[in-house]
């Protein structure tokens, strides 16, 4: 309405909008398309990422800018899920849609009536009507009933919505300097002389971040290892656990290794550091990545479960240990807005029961006055503090040191108190947690 009225003041009644419109608006082919794939992924049954990229490759006719529209136009929807149904009160694809172009690309209903059908005019004007003012705080931050419910435990309405907005909007990109290969400046000044828009990252030293989503895999920097792609909010585990050269380092959920191969460059490539994993597929992948970065301290190692016979055998053995946990991935909605609708309390009492075991696990690796760092990109209570004050609980000879403490004896000046606790909305990370725990000598 408002925008309306601006352009019949400038003379030029809907010239713009319509200008806009025409801009936004998909083709009807692509709009089929988005419908067709809308109905798979709302099964919930399978990642999106993973459905958008099996689409794509039983449809090899769409173009470069149709996948471009179908994937933006179906990631959007599903950050907005909870409002759109709320506006449309629909779960279908094509109500949701509809809602997603009028509400959250602004197009007018003129803009979209070469794409209607019979009668959904009238729908999109009863949705312009509509405002989620009035909404219950879950449809609000556009998140589950029961996630907003265990996140009021710890936080207040306003940064409940704050939060869930927030995780709303894409991720940018960062990358971590391998600093084995090249300093943070060397590889920020060789970006940003081919034209693209790169800063330093606030806390982590070795991050830099890019806006847009350069195709940044087959740039020579990280073909030849000297940069990864990795969340700030990673990049930070490795700088409280803080390993040395010479050290004997566990990284017990190595997965592909992200972090091991931040852990393995700020050791120098020296001493010992094990990637343990219970996924040889994972493992698998860390093996190109370790050619790229250029370490030769890293032994990756498939074991069963957290109670495999070679971790007995290497009790007490280890520095330092990170449990980087399988979790609910909660705090990276921006990249997975679909895990809102996938996890539900029962995943997530699965979780934090496994959390548990291999916390205790993890712990017994360690040497008197050794260090571990429990982290997970979850934003849930139950998944962090809540297993970290149980194993506190049950492990006296375990002290909790405050991270900002470690952060601080690094030059990091990033203050969340005893904890790491990163948010999308107050630090541009994903949402992280980490806590420092240490053997008493
Ligand atoms: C959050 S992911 C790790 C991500 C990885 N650290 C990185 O930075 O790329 C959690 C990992 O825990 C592994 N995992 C699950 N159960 C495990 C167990 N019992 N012991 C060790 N690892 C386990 C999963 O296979 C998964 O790779």
């Amino acid at each position: 309405m408002t925008l309306r009225r601006a352009s019949s003041r400038r003379g030029a009644p809907h010239a713009r909008e319509v200008a806009s419109d025409e801009a936004k608006r998909p083709t009807p082919g692509q709009l089929a398309h988005v419908a067709m794939l809308l109905a798979e992924v709302l099964a919930f049954t399978q990642p999106a990422d993973v459905l958008l990229s099996r689409y794509f490759r039983t449809h090899p006719g769409l173009g470069a800018r149709d996948r471009h529209v179908i994937a933006e136009t179906v990631f959007g929807i599903l950050r907005h899920l909870r409002f759109l149904e709320y506006m449309s009160g629909s779960r279908a694809p094509r109500p949701l849609l509809l809602a997603y172009f009028h509400r959250i690309q602004g197009m007018s209903l003129r803009g979209l009536a070469p794409l209607l059908n019979a009668g959904e005019a009238e729908q999109v004007a009863a949705m312009r009507a509509g405002s989620s003012e009035q909404a219950p705080l879950a449809v609000r931050a556009d998140l589950p009933d029961w996630v907003v419910e265990r996140l009021r435990t710890v936080l207040d309405e306003a940064t409940i919505l704050a939060l869930g907005r927030a995780m709303q909007q894409p991720a940018p990109l960062d990358l971590r300097v391998n600093t084995l290969k090249a300093s943070r400046e060397d590889v920020r000044a060789r970006l940003a002389a081919q034209g693209l828009a790169v800063t330093p990252t606030p806390f982590s030293p070795v991050g830099l971040r890019l806006v847009g989503k350069p195709a940044i895999q087959h740039h020579p920097l990280f073909t030849a290892g000297v940069i990864e792609v990795q969340d700030e909010g990673s990049q930070l585990t490795g700088f409280l656990l803080a390993p040395t050269r010479h050290e004997r380092v566990a990284d017990f959920c190595a997965g592909a290794g992200g972090k091991t191969l931040l852990l393995g460059a700020l050791m120098h490539s020296q001493g010992r550091l094990y990637a343990f994993d219970v996924s040889a597929a994972r493992l698998a992948k860390l093996r190109p990545r370790l050619a790229r970065s250029g370490l030769s301290n890293v032994y990756p190692q498939l074991i069963t479960d957290e109670r495999d016979a070679r971790l007995k055998r290497l009790t007490g053995k280890f520095d330092r240990v990170l449990v980087d946990a399988p979790c609910s991935g909660l705090g990276t909605l921006r990249r997975n807005p679909d895990l809102k609708w996938r996890q539900t309390p029962d995943s997530v009492a699965e979780l934090t029961a496994k959390q548990a075991r291999i916390l205790a696990a993890a712990s017994r690796l360690l040497k008197p006055a050794g260090r571990l760092v429990y982290a997970t990109c979850s934003i849930l209570p139950e998944e962090n503090e809540s297993i970290v004050e149980n194993f506190l609980a049950q492990h006296p000879e375990f002290q909790l040191i405050p991270a900002n403490q470690v952060l601080a004896r690094q030059h990091i000046a990033l203050d969340t108190g005893a904890y790491l606790e990163l948010s999308p909305a107050l630090h541009a990370t994903d949402g992280f947690f980490a806590a420092v725990l240490e053997r008493t000598p």
